[in-house]
């Protein structure tokens, strides 16, 4: 179809010449056929051009949607490191306007890599053989168009990178001020997240006038060097057609061709610019499909035996990071103990909690659960047995059962109460209208912190894991709220390891055995009295939470 379109539009001016021709000998039935043809050949062209369309925007779109879907699986692979390292803002662009880019780098390219050059050739060797005299005309305005063109194009790829860079940074600006819209409100952050978006959208818009105004100067400028060879050529005609009257005839072919030559130029320059920002896009999803994981599971029917957790000599850095979190951990908590986790703000609780659930592999030493390492689980095998519960509950739109179904996949509405009732969420579920199938908007909006902390230790404990680990996971609840589910927790998971961090004495007081946890060491094990005897900074956290310690020994 390429070649229909290119064929039809290089053999039009010929046609024409030949139509002048038969003109100036007064033929008209030659004339009137060769005009039929004419058309006939422009109506072959435009259709075979449309077809080709159509053809590269299927391509296209089945390419986009194939990428998109490869990126998105890849990146639900991906573990947390993996996600940080590339910021979630910057794989939300790689998902988007990456892939729109390498859409239309495919429309483009198969529109024309053909196209291209068979109208530039087709256009120079009939531009040479309608008047070859001509023929320093030609390499003229070739060799001028296409040095102006690799300039321009050259410049072009440039700011488009910069482009690239700068979108980038509008949509990590947007991202941090929608995902934190109440801080801002609360702060009067407004105005200075609006100079935030407004120093890079500015600059953004910067970057596109200028690419807009080498654009608009690029057009005119090629059809000027197409005019002068064409008045060049028109000035030498006038004065050649005396010796060779047949020329009248050649020269609004030969001009017509010069066109065709400045359009096949121009269309390949395009084509090389869209290409560089399109590979550029290529680049950056191809970065995001050949990340390994970092984090890979073993495909193994190995089993998660009980609900004992070990940690072997565990230290652990961020990735890159030097900073060491936790260092030389070593300690056993056995099946169906009830442990506290508590420390100062940075002493490594959450890291602890997350080693355990495998959201990042010690730098050193190793974790086991159920006496399994847990580099020789399969994250099935895992998931199921080992629940974490963040502090920050994060619900998806959907239903309340939607988002217990995370926790179970066939959860039946009996384990769905169960679950609720013992992060006493029941009760307000109940009360709404439609209950579990009661609708949960994006980022949980419609619903309070404290019910969020339920409906997510809710999903934790739906799949009676061996190992529940609730990360200061009751913080946005009222004392006796919490209360209620440590008993709920101790009475109705018997079985199940129970980990609960905390920054308040008054939630592991009843813990079996507490680990106090400083600078990324351990400080001291032992229950609460054996701490209050033997750890001094156990002892510290007591005395400056004594005025809370009451409620929880309730
Ligand atoms: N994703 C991360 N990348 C780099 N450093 C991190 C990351 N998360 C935590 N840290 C660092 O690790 C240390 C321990 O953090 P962690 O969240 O485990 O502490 P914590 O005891 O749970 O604190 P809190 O009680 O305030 O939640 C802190 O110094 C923190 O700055």
């Amino acid at each position: 179809m390429i070649s229909v379109a290119a064929f039809s539009a290089l053999f039009q001016p010929t046609l024409m010449k030949d139509i002048f021709t038969a003109i100036l000998k007064k033929d008209h039935y030659q004339m009137v056929q060769l005009s039929i043809g004419l058309i006939l050949l422009a109506i072959l062209g435009l259709v075979a051009g449309v077809i080709n369309t159509i053809f590269a925007a299927k391509v296209a779109q089945n390419v986009a949607f194939d990428l998109r879907a490869a990126q998105y699986q890849k990146i639900q692979s991906f573990s947390f490191s993996n996600i940080e390292s590339f910021t979630p803002g910057n794989l939300v662009v790689r998902m988007t306007n990456d892939i729109i880019q390498v859409q239309n780098l495919i429309m483009m390219f198969l529109q024309t890599i053909f196209r291209a050059p068979i109208i530039f050739f087709g256009a120079l060797i009939f531009a040479i053989l309608t008047i070859p005299q001509f023929w320093w005309i030609i390499a003229g305005v070739v060799v001028m168009i296409a040095l102006v063109a690799a300039y321009a194009f050259f410049r072009m790829e440039k700011f488009f990178q910069i482009a690239q860079n700068l979108v980038d940074r509008v949509n990590g600006i947007v991202r941090e001020s929608m995902m934190g819209i109440r801080v801002v409100k609360s702060f009067v952050e407004e105005e200075s997240q609006m100079s935030k978006f407004k120093d890079t959208s500015d600059q953004l818009t910067k970057i596109n006038v200028q690419t807009g105004s080498l654009f608009s100067f690029l057009i005119p400028l090629f059809f000027l060097f197409a005019n002068l060879a064409i008045t060049g050529s028109v000035f030498l005609v006038g004065n050649m057609v005396t010796t060779d009257p047949s020329l009248v005839a050649r020269i609004a072919t030969f001009t017509n061709y010069l066109f065709q030559l400045m359009i096949a130029i121009v269309m390949a320059g395009f084509t090389i610019t869209f290409a560089s920002r399109g590979l550029v896009s290529l680049k950056r999803i191809d970065e995001v499909l050949k990340t390994e994981p970092d984090l890979n599971y073993q495909k193994t029917n190995n089993q998660i035996s009980d609900g004992s957790i070990e940690f072997d000599h565990v230290s652990f850095s961020y990735p890159d990071s030097d900073n060491l979190v936790l260092n030389d951990l070593s300690f056993k908590f056995e099946s169906g103990e009830t442990i506290g986790i508590i420390g100062a703000t940075g002493a490594g609780k959450s890291t602890l909690a997350q080693l355990i659930a495998r959201i990042y592999d010690p730098s050193k030493g190793s974790v086991k659960v159920g006496n399994l390492d847990l580099k020789e689980t399969s994250e099935a095998e895992l998931r199921k047995n080992v629940s974490l519960v963040l502090q920050k509950p994060i619900l998806f739109s959907g239903t309340i059962a939607d988002n217990l179904r995370q926790g179970k996949s066939n959860a039946t509405l009996t384990e769905m109460k169960k679950a609720a009732e013992i992060s006493q969420a029941l009760e307000f579920i109940e009360r709404l209208p439609k209950k579990f199938d009661s609708k949960v908007e994006e980022r949980s909006a419609n619903f309070s912190g404290g019910q969020k902390q339920r409906l997510s230790i809710a999903r934790g404990v739906i799949s009676d894991p061996k190992i529940l680990i609730l990360d200061d996971s009751t913080s946005a609840l009222d004392a006796k709220s919490e209360k209620l589910v440590r008993d709920a927790l101790a009475s109705k998971l018997k079985t199940t390891t129970k980990l609960i961090i905390a920054e308040k004495i008054s939630s592991v007081i009843n813990a079996e055995r507490i680990l106090v946890l400083e600078n990324g060491e351990v400080s001291a094990i032992g229950n609460h009295h054996e701490l209050l005897q033997s750890s001094a900074v156990y002892q510290e956290i007591y005395r400056t939470q004594k005025g809370l310690q009451g409620e929880g020994q309730k």
